[in-house]
C-alpha cells in the first residue's frame, strides 16, 4: 500500500543561518553553496511518491540545478504580487482606500488560489491574524478553506489505487459523483465500504510535493534576504517559515495523519462532549486516508447549530477546553483548528476533524505559559518578564528595567484601573497589546508561539461570532488553577508558592480566588487537591507554611476562646473575692486568617464532590508523622503561653495597660517585660 521513498528527507539534517549578502539570487548562491558543503546527500527528483518530510538544504540542493525553473516560478509569484501592491497603492493616493477595500481582498483571495496550495495555505494562515489583516481581507481569506477547484475524479481513483492496490470500486460499495470538498492539499469524498460504514475518502492532489517544496524554496530565500537586509524585523522569519513548511509537509503524509488522528483521540477523544472519527488503517496510504464518516454541521454555521437544538457557546467552551488541554496539558496540539474543521454533531458534541497539522509544545514552554498566564491575572509584571525569557521571546541577557514597566503599562490599561477580574481581559485585546511592547523592546517571537497564537485566535474568533462577549482567558483561567493546585510538577509547585507567599506573608486572597476558579473547571478533583495540599504541608518544603499555619490557629483559638475565658475569669474573680467592675463585653477583633479558612471552607463546601468525611481516613496517616507532633505541639505550646499570659492580665492583672496585649506568639516572647512586675499591681 505504501511505497518506499528513493530519496528521504531527514529533518534533522542542519540548517543554514541567514547569510549576509544582500540580494536574493546571492543569498540564493550562499543558501546552495553552504548546503553542500552540509549536506552530502542529493536528492535526484521531487515527486508525489519520492518525498518525505521537509529538508530546506535538500530542497535547496534539489533547485540550485534548476536555477531557470526557481527563476520562472518567482517571477509568476512576483509579477501578480506587486500588481496587487500597486492597486493598493493607487487607491492610497487616490483616496480610494475604503471604497475599494471589497475588491481587493476577492482579488487576493483570487491570487493566492490561484499561486497554488503552498500559498492557499499562508492565505488560510493569514486569515486567523486579525492583528495583521483588515476585516474585509479577513472574511475573504477564510473562504480559502472552502472554495478550492477541485481535480478531476479520474486522477483520483487513479492515485486511490496506486496507493491502495486495487480499484476504488473493489474498496468502497459507494463513492459520491463529485467531491463534497476540495481543499488545498488534498479532496474529499464521501463513500461507503462494503461492510457497510460511511467513510470520508481524501485523497491528495497531483504533483503537490514538487509544487509546494518549489514555492517554499522561494518563500525561504525571500525570508531569508528580508531578515538580512531590514534591521527592524526581529522575528526570526526563516524558523517561521521553516516551522510552517515543516507542519505543511507532515500535512502532506495522509498515514501521518491517521497516526495523529489517533493519538489526538488517545489524549483528548474521552473528554466530555470530544468525537475524534476512526481512522480505516486497510484502507489508508501516504496519499489517501479513509476515516470515519462524521455527519455534523461547521460550527460557524450558528443558524443550522441552532436548527438542531443545539447550543453552539457550550461547543465553543468544550473547544476551549480541549484546546487548553492540548496546550497546557500534553502538548500535542491541533495547529489547523479553523472552523471547516470543528463539527457540531447532532447529539451535541464537537467533532475534530483534519488531523494532519499538529504540532508539540515542550513541558518547559507549557509550564512557562501557565505560569505566565498566572503573572498576568495576579499583575505580577516582574514574574511575566521572567516568563519571556523562560518562553524564548527574550534572550537571558536581556536587561528586563525597562520592559517590566511598559507590561505593566500596557496590561494595566487594558484591564482598566480598577479591574481585577480575569474576565476583563480578552484574547485579543492582550495579544495586541503586546505586540506594541515586543515591536518597541528586543522581543522575537518564537516560531511554536506563532501557531499557538493562531489557534486560540481562531478558536476565540469562532466564540466571539457566536457570543459577543466570550473571553477565552476568562474560560481558560479555571483550568489554570485547577493546574496549579493538582499538578506535582516542580515548576508549577514553585509558581503556587510564588503566587501564594509574598515577603514572607500568606496572600489568602489569592487562595480563596484559586480555589474559587478551579471548582469551575471539569475534572477537577478536590480530593487530589487535598492530597497534594498535605503531602506539601507535611514535607520539608513546607515548613515555612506548618510555622505560619500554626501562629494563625494559635491566634484565632486565642481570639475564639477569649469571651468565653472573660467570663469565666470574672468568675473565678469573684469567688477568690477580687472586686472588679463587670467586664466590658468588647468585640475581641478576630483573626484574619481565621476568616479566610472560613471563607476557604466555604468555597470547598460549595465544591462539586466536596465531602467532608474524606479528610478521615488520611487522620492516621497524617498523626503518624512527626511533622504533624510537632505542629501539634507547637499549637499547643502557643495557646498554652498565650492562655496562661491571658489568665495573669484578665485575673490578675486588672489594670494591665492595652499596649501590652497578648496578640501574638512572637510578640509576647520578645515583649519587655518590666511591667508585668506582679507586686505593684496586684490588688488585694
Ligand atoms: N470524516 C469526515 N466526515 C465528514 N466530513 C469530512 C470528514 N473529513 C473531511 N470532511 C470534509 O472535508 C473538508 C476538508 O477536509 P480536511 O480539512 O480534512 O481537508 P484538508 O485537505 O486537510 O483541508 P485544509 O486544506 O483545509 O486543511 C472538511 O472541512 C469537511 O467538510
Amino acid at each position: 500500500m505504501n511505497t518506499t521513498p528513493s530519496n528521504q528527507f531527514s529533518p534533522e539534517m542542519n540548517r543554514v543561518d541567514a547569510p549576509s549578502s544582500q540580494s536574493v539570487a546571492a543569498v540564493s548562491t550562499e543558501l546552495v553553496a553552504d548546503a553542500e558543503v552540509v549536506n552530502s546527500r542529493r536528492v535526484k527528483e521531487i515527486t508525489d511518491d519520492t518525498w518525505l518530510g521537509y529538508d530546506p538544504i535538500a530542497i535547496a540542493q534539489y533547485y540550485s540545478s534548476q536555477p531557470l525553473k526557481v527563476f520562472g516560478r518567482f517571477i509568476s509569484i512576483f509579477i501578480p504580487i506587486v500588481n496587487f501592491a500597486l492597486g493598493l497603492w493607487l487607491d492610497k493616493i487616490t483616496n480610494k482606500s475604503k471604497a475599494n477595500l471589497g475588491k481587493r481582498a476577492i482579488q487576493i483571495r483570487g491570487l493566492l488560489t490561484k499561486l497554488g496550495p503552498a500559498y492557499i495555505k499562508i492565505g488560510q494562515a493569514l486569515s486567523t491574524r486579525p492583528d495583521l489583516v483588515p476585516p474585509q481581507f479577513l472574511e475573504e481569506l477564510a473562504q480559502l478553506q472552502d472554495n478550492i477547484p477541485a481535480f478531476s475524479n479520474e486522477i483520483a481513483y487513479q492515485f486511490i489505487e496506486e496507493e491502495l492496490g486495487d480499484r476504488p470500486e473493489a474498496i468502497y460499495a459507494e463513492i459520491s459523483d463529485l467531491p463534497i470538498a476540495a481543499a488545498s492539499l488534498g479532496q474529499v469524498y464521501k463513500g461507503k465500504l462494503w461492510s457497510g460504514e460511511e467513510v470520508a475518502i481524501k485523497v491528495q492532489r497531483p504533483g503537490l510535493a514538487d509544487s509546494i517544496a518549489l514555492d517554499l524554496h522561494v518563500v525561504r530565500t525571500l525570508a531569508i534576504w528580508a531578515q538580512t537586509n531590514f534591521k527592524q524585523i526581529r522575528s526570526n522569519l526563516v524558523s517561521i517559515v521553516d516551522e510552517f513548511a515543516e507542519r505543511i509537509f507532515e500535512e502532506m503524509d495522509y498515514e501521518n495523519e491517521g497516526r495523529n488522528a489517533e493519538r489526538f483521540a488517545e489524549l483528548y477523544g474521552s473528554m466530555q462532549d470530544i468525537y475524534v472519527p476512526s481512522i480505516y488503517w486497510q484502507y489508508t496510504g501516504r496519499r489517501v486516508l479513509t476515516m470515519e464518516w462524521i455527519t455534523g454541521t461547521k460550527l460557524t454555521n450558528l443558524e443550522a447549530v441552532a436548527a438542531q437544538g443545539l447550543d453552539a457557546t457550550y461547543l465553543v467552551e468544550v473547544g476551549v477546553q480541549c484546546s487548553l488541554r492540548q496546550l497546557l496539558e500534553h502538548g500535542f496540539f491541533h495547529a489547523d483548528p479553523h472552523p471547516g474543521n470543528l463539527l457540531a454533531t447532532p447529539d451535541g458534541k464537537l467533532a475534530y476533524l483534519d488531523f494532519g497539522m499538529m504540532s508539540q509544545v515542550k513541558p518547559y514552554q507549557r509550564y512557562g505559559l501557565v505560569e505566565a498566564i498566572v503573572h498576568l491575572v495576579n499583575r505580577d509584571f516582574d514574574g511575566l518578564g521572567r516568563d519571556f525569557v523562560k518562553l524564548e521571546f527574550l534572550t537571558p541577557d536581556t536587561d528586563l528595567t525597562p520592559i517590566i514597566p511598559a507590561l505593566s503599562y500596557v496590561f494595566n490599561s487594558s484591564l482598566g484601573a480598577t479591574s481585577t477580574n480575569i474576565a476583563d481581559l480578552d484574547f485579543k485585546s492582550v495579544t495586541d497589546q503586546l505586540s506594541g511592547v515586543m515591536y518597541e523592546f528586543p522581543f522575537q517571537v518564537p516560531a511554536y508561539y506563532a501557531l499557538i497564537l493562531r489557534s486560540l485566535a481562531t478558536l476565540e474568533g469562532i466564540a466571539i461570532s457566536v457570543d459577543p462577549n466570550f473571553k477565552v482567558l476568562a474560560k481558560a483561567y479555571p483550568y489554570v488553577a485547577k493546574r496549579l493546585l493538582t499538578d506535582t510538577a516542580p515548576d508549577l509547585r514553585n509558581s503556587l508558592k510564588e503566587l501564594l507567599f509574598k515577603d514572607g506573608s500568606f496572600r489568602w486572597n489569592r487562595l480563596e480566588n484559586l480555589l474559587n476558579n478551579a471548582r469551575s473547571s471539569d475534572e477537577y478533583d478536590l480530593n487530589q487537591v487535598i492530597d497534594q495540599t498535605l503531602d506539601f504541608i507535611l514535607s520539608d518544603r513546607g515548613t515555612f507554611i506548618r510555622e505560619y499555619l500554626a501562629d494563625e490557629i494559635v491566634r484565632g483559638l486565642d481570639n475564639f476562646g477569649s469571651n468565653t475565658l472573660q467570663s469565666v475569669t470574672h468568675a473565678i474573680q469573684k469567688g477568690i473575692g477580687i472586686k472588679v467592675p463587670t467586664p466590658p463585653v468588647t468585640a475581641q477583633p478576630q483573626s484574619n486568617g481565621l476568616e479566610h479558612i472560613q471563607r476557604i471552607w466555604g468555597i470547598l463546601q460549595q465544591t462539586k464532590g466536596f465531602d467532608p468525611t474524606m479528610v478521615l481516613p488520611k487522620i492516621p496517616q497524617i498523626l503518624m508523622k512527626s511533622e504533624t507532633q510537632s505542629f501539634g505541639q507547637k499549637i499547643a505550646s502557643g495557646l498554652t503561653q498565650r492562655m496562661a499570659a491571658r489568665l495573669i492580665r484578665e485575673v490578675l492583672l486588672q489594670d494591665v495597660p492595652s499596649g501590652i496585649a497578648v496578640n501574638d506568639s512572637l510578640s509576647e516572647r520578645r515583649a519587655p517585660q518590666p511591667q508585668l512586675a506582679l507586686p505593684t499591681r496586684v490588688r488585694r
